[in-house]
């Protein structure tokens, strides 16, 4: 029989696996500036509207457009662009604080890819430090990077996870997501009482004892 109808191997497989945690860029992504994807938006924002039958001279109307463009492009889309991922300083862990880091209930506003509406809700993520700590705050920055782009919730939890794992250097991290999809609740389903919970654990967080140590911080309140 030929192999390739044995289909893929384990290398291809794992590539696809790795390629499959990236969100899906064109090779191109980056050609144009940010002021110019603005333009080109705006345009076509503006072509939108007016299909749908809005009067773009109303005074009301006739500046969302260009705020669409530069909402996109500024901010919900920001984390597209790998120039805004934050820059995260390592220290030294001095005190060898070896017990787990749990920072829960972090925001996270995010847009879903199938429908382009938000997500909302909040992550919860520990680590357990090796030689290294990183400041507090750039774990919430983590989170909200990959919060701002078109997002599938377990996409978006494997990739805090594994930028956690690199900044840190430490394989034992843990992210939990809840979150209210918007696209579920107040169109299709129309379901308002459903939300998603995604969670990645690895290194020592796959065992029980830390797993549940975790799911234990992020209950309490
Ligand atoms: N797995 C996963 N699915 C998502 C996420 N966000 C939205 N979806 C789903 O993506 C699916 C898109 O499916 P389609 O059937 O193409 O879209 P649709 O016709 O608008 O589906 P309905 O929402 O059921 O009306 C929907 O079932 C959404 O609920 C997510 O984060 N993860
Ligand atoms: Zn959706």
């Amino acid at each position: 029989m030929d192999n390739q109808d044995l289909g893929p191997d384990a290398e291809e497989l794992d590539d696809h696996l790795k390629g499959s945690l990236e969100t899906p860029l064109r090779p191109d992504a980056f050609a144009l500036s940010d002021a110019e994807k603005i333009v080109i938006i705006e345009r076509h924002f503006r072509e939108i509207m007016h299909t749908m039958g809005l009067d773009l001279t109303d005074d009301s109307l006739k500046g969302t457009p260009l705020r669409v463009a530069k909402m996109y492009v500024q901010e919900i889309f920001s984390g597209l662009h790998p120039e805004n991922k934050p820059v995260i300083r390592r220290f030294e862990n001095k005190y060898k604080y070896k017990q787990m880091l749990v920072e829960r209930d972090i925001t996270v506003y995010s847009s879903c890819e199938h429908h382009f509406v938000p997500i909302i809700g909040k992550a919860h993520v520990a680590y357990m430090p090796n030689e290294h700590v990183i400041g507090l705050s750039k774990l919430n920055r983590i989170v909200q990077y990959y919060a701002r782009r078109p997002q599938v919730q377990e996409r978006m939890t494997m990739q805090i996870a594994n930028e956690l794992k690199q900044a840190l250097q430490t394989e034992n991290v843990a992210v939990l997501i809840e979150a209210d999809h918007l696209c579920v609740m107040s169109r299709g389903v129309n379901d308002v009482s459903s939300s998603t919970i995604t969670a990645e654990y690895s290194g020592l967080f796959e065992q029980d004892q830390y797993r549940n140590e975790f799911l234990n911080h992020i209950r309490k309140k």
